[in-house]
C-alpha cells in the first residue's frame, strides 16, 4: 500500500477546484505579452520572472485589502475580448496539466469593462476560451460571475449569472474586502437568485469573522462558503479539552455547507498564521465539508497540487484524506446531480483506488 502521497502523484490524481480567480491565475509572459499589446504601462515590472516574484511578495501583505491591491494589473491587461479568451483558455490548460478534472472559475465582470465590451461580451469572451480548453485538454470548467461587494452591481451582475445559465455560467459570488461591506448589503441578488433556483456561494469569514458567516448562510441562503476560515471562532473547548461547536458551527457541519478553504492565500491575507495552524486541520477531524482550493494561483505561487501536497506534508494527509477532500469538492460542484455522481464514481474513485496500490 502506497500510503504517502508524492507530488507526481498528487499532480496524476484527479483534484476537482471549486474556488479560483481568473484574475488571479495568470501566466506572468502572458501578463507582459498583453500589457504590451493593449497599452497597459503601469506593470511593476516587465520580466515575467521578476513579476511572479513581485506579486507572491506583495501579496504577503497579511491584509486583505493589500492583497487585492496587486489585481489592479491583472484586470488592467484584461480589457478585450481576446485577452479574456486567451486567459481562460490558458487557465484551462495549467490546470489541466495540474490534474484537475473540474473546476469553477470566478471572476467579475464589471471589472473588464474598461475597453468598451459590454458584460455580455465580457462573459461570452470567457466561455469561449473555457470551451476551447475543453476541446484542448478535456477540462470541464464552469464559471462563477462575481459581483465585487463595495459596489452596486450584484444585481445586474445575478441576471447575468441567470441569462447564461445554459451556457457555462454555473453560479455567482461576491468578492473584494469584507470588512464594511457585509453581505446583506447584496440582499436583493441573493433573494432574486433563490427565486431563480440558481447557486451561489459568498466570500465570508477570511476578512471578518462570524457575522459575515452568519449574514451569508442565514439571511443570505448561500449553498457554500468562500473560506469560511472564521468559523473556527464559534468552535471552542470544553473542560476536557474536547471541541465544542456553537450554535453557528454546528449548522454549518449539520447541513454539510462547503467550505472553500484556500489555505496558502489566507496565510498571506493574515486570515491563517501558518498551514500547521490552518482551521483546515481541525475543521477535517470534526468532518465539516471541507475543500481545498488556490484561491489565486498568482498571487500565491501555487497550484492545487502544490496546496494538496503542503497539507499532506503538514497534518500526514494519506491518499484516503486527498481523495475525501475531492468527492467533497465534486459533491459541492454546482452542476447536475448526475455528472457529479459520474464524475465520482467514474473518474475519481478509481484513480485514487489505483493510486493507493489497491487495481
Ligand atoms: O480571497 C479573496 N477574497 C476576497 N476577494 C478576492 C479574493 N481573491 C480575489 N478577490 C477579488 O475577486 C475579484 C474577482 O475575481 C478580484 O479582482 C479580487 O478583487
Ligand atoms: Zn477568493
Amino acid at each position: 500500500m502506497n500510503d504517502r502521497p508524492s507530488l507526481e502523484d498528487i499532480r496524476r490524481a484527479p483534484k476537482v477546484l471549486l474556488h479560483d480567480h481568473l484574475d488571479g491565475g495568470l501566466r506572468t509572459e502572458t501578463i507582459v505579452d498583453l500589457a504590451r499589446d493593449g497599452g497597459y504601462g503601469d506593470l511593476p515590472t516587465t520580466d515575467a520572472g521578476n513579476l511572479r516574484t513581485w506579486f507572491t511578495e506583495a501579496s504577503n501583505s497579511g491584509s486583505l485589502e493589500r492583497y487585492l491591491e496587486t489585481f489592479s494589473h491583472t484586470v488592467g491587461v484584461m480589457q478585450s475580448a481576446e485577452a479574456l479568451t486567451r486567459v481562460a483558455y490558458e487557465c484551462a490548460e495549467d490546470l489541466a496539466g495540474d490534474g484537475v478534472i473540474y473546476a469553477e472559475v470566478r471572476y467579475a465582470p464589471e471589472q473588464h469593462l474598461a475597453g468598451g465590451l459590454s458584460l455580455e461580451q465580457v462573459v461570452e469572451a470567457v466561455l469561449e476560451g473555457f470551451r476551447q480548453g475543453r476541446r484542448d485538454h478535456g477540462i470541464r470548467v464552469g464559471t462563477l460571475v462575481t459581483a465585487m461587494r463595495h459596489q452596486a452591481r450584484s444585481m445586474e451582475i445575478a441576471e447575468l449569472a441567470v441569462r447564461y445559465r445554459d451556457a457555462g455560467v454555473v453560479g455567482f459570488d461576491i468578492a473584494g474586502a469584507e470588512a464594511g461591506y457585509p453581505p446583506t448589503r447584496h440582499l436583493d441578488a441573493f433573494e432574486y437568485l433563490q427565486r431563480e433556483n440558481a447557486h451561489f456561494t459568498i466570500h465570508a469569514g477570511e476578512g471578518f469573522g462570524l457575522p459575515s458567516i452568519w449574514q451569508a448562510i442565514q439571511w443570505c441562503g448561500a449553498d457554500r462558503l468562500g473560506h469560511g476560515v472564521r468559523i473556527i471562532d464559534d468552535i471552542t473547548e470544553d473542560g476536557d479539552g474536547a471541541p465544542k461547536l456553537g450554535r453557528l458551527a454546528a449548522y454549518v457541519r449539520d447541513k454539510r455547507i462547503p467550505l472553500e478553504m484556500c489555505p496558502t492565500s489566507n496565510i498571506q491575507t493574515g486570515a491563517a498564521k501558518s498551514i500547521a495552524e490552518h482551521p483546515i486541520g481541525l475543521l477535517r477531524r470534526l468532518g465539516f465539508r471541507v475543500t481545498v482550493n488556490t484561491d489565486n494561483r498568482l498571487m500565491s505561487g501555487t497550484t492545487p497540487t502544490e496546496e494538496f501536497a503542503k497539507l499532506a506534508g503538514t497534518f500526514g494527509y494519506t491518499w484516503d484524506d486527498l481523495q475525501w477532500f475531492t468527492v467533497n469538492a465534486m459533491k459541492s460542484a454546482f452542476i447536475d446531480f448526475a455528472e457529479r455522481l459520474e464524475l465520482i464514481n467514474e473518474v475519481i474513485k478509481p484513480a485514487y483506488a489505483e493510486l493507493r496500490g489497491e487495481r
